[in-house]
C-alpha cells in the first residue's frame, strides 16, 4: 500500500554556508531550516545576525558556496541565474523594508508589476475571474486602501499606505511564499499590529507560507513558529567570538 508522501516544504535549507565576496568568515552557516507550506514563521536576530542574507538566499538572489536551497521542492542551485530570477518572481512575493515601489507608477500599476514579469502570476490573477485591474483593486480594498488612492502615484501616499501597496504587490497572483523584511519598522505599534493582521489574513487566504523578519518581539506570538537567527546561524557566533 502506498504511504502518504510528506508534503513538500515551502523552503528547505540544508548544510548551508554563504560568505560575502571579500569577507573572511561566512555570514550564514545553517545546518537545516525548514518552513512548511502555509506556515507563518517569525525570524528575529540582532543587527548583523544574517537576516537579510537569509532572505536573499531563499530568494535565490545570492547563491551559497555550500549546501542546498530548495524552494517548493526545486533546488535553486540547479537553476541558472536567469531561471532563478524567473522562479523567484513566479513563486515568492517580497516585501522590502523600504518597499521598493516605483515612484512614477500609480498604486494599481505598482501592484500589477509582478504580472508583467511573470506569466504564472498573471495567469493565476486572471483565474480569479475579472481582469488584472479588478484583482489589484480587490487586494487593495482587502488591505484597507481607499479607492480614491488607487490611481495616485505612490509618492503621494503615507508610509503606512505605501506599505500596504507593497503587500498587495507581493500577494498578487498568489505566490506560494511571502517574504517580508522588517516591513513594519516605520510604523507605530498599533499600525504594526493592524498591518500584520491584514498580511496574515491574506497569506492564509491565498495559502502562502510567510517568512517575516522583525526586531519587534511583540509581534512574535502571532506566528506558528519563531526562529532566533543568532541561535541557528553558526556564523553569527563565529563573528561574535572572533
Ligand atoms: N553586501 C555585503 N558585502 C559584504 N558583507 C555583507 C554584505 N551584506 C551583509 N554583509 C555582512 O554579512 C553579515 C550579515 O549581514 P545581514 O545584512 O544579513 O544582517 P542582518 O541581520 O540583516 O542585519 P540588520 O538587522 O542590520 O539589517 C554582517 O556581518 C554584514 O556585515
Amino acid at each position: 500500500m502506498n504511504q502518504p508522501q510528506p508534503a513538500t516544504p515551502a523552503i528547505h535549507l540544508r548544510n548551508l554556508s554563504f560568505t560575502w565576496p571579500g569577507q573572511p568568515h561566512p555570514a550564514l552557516a545553517l545546518d537545516e531550516l525548514r518552513v512548511e507550506a502555509r506556515e507563518h514563521i517569525f525570524v528575529s536576530g540582532p543587527s548583523g545576525s544574517g537576516k537579510s542574507t537569509l532572505l536573499a538566499t531563499i530568494g535565490g538572489i545570492i547563491a551559497p558556496q555550500a549546501g542546498s536551497v530548495e524552494v517548493l521542492g526545486q533546488a535553486l542551485q540547479d537553476l541558472p541565474a536567469a531561471r532563478r530570477d524567473r522562479f523567484r518572481v513566479d513563486h515568492i512575493g517580497f516585501i522590502f523594508q523600504q518597499f521598493n515601489l516605483l515612484p512614477y507608477l500609480s498604486v494599481t500599476d505598482n501592484v500589477l508589476l509582478p504580472c508583467q514579469f511573470s506569466s504564472c502570476r498573471k495567469g493565476r490573477t486572471l483565474q480569479q475571474g475579472g481582469g488584472l485591474q479588478e484583482a489589484a483593486h480587490s487586494l487593495l480594498a482587502s488591505l484597507d486602501l481607499a479607492p480614491a488612492l488607487w490611481a495616485r502615484p505612490v509618492t503621494q501616499l503615507s508610509i503606512g499606505q505605501q506599505q500596504r501597496v507593497a503587500a498587495a504587490r507581493a500577494l498578487i497572483g498568489r505566490p506560494e511564499i511571502i517574504v517580508a523584511d522588517e516591513p513594519t519598522s516605520a510604523l507605530d505599534s498599533d499600525r504594526q499590529q493592524a498591518f500584520l493582521d491584514l498580511l496574515q489574513r491574506e497569506c492564509a487566504h491565498g495559502g502562502a507560507a510567510l517568512v517575516f523578519v522583525s526586531h519587534d518581539q511583540r509581534l512574535a506570538e502571532r506566528f506558528h513558529r519563531r526562529i532566533a537567527l543568532e541561535q541557528v546561524n553558526r556564523a553569527a557566533s563565529i563573528e561574535e567570538s572572533a
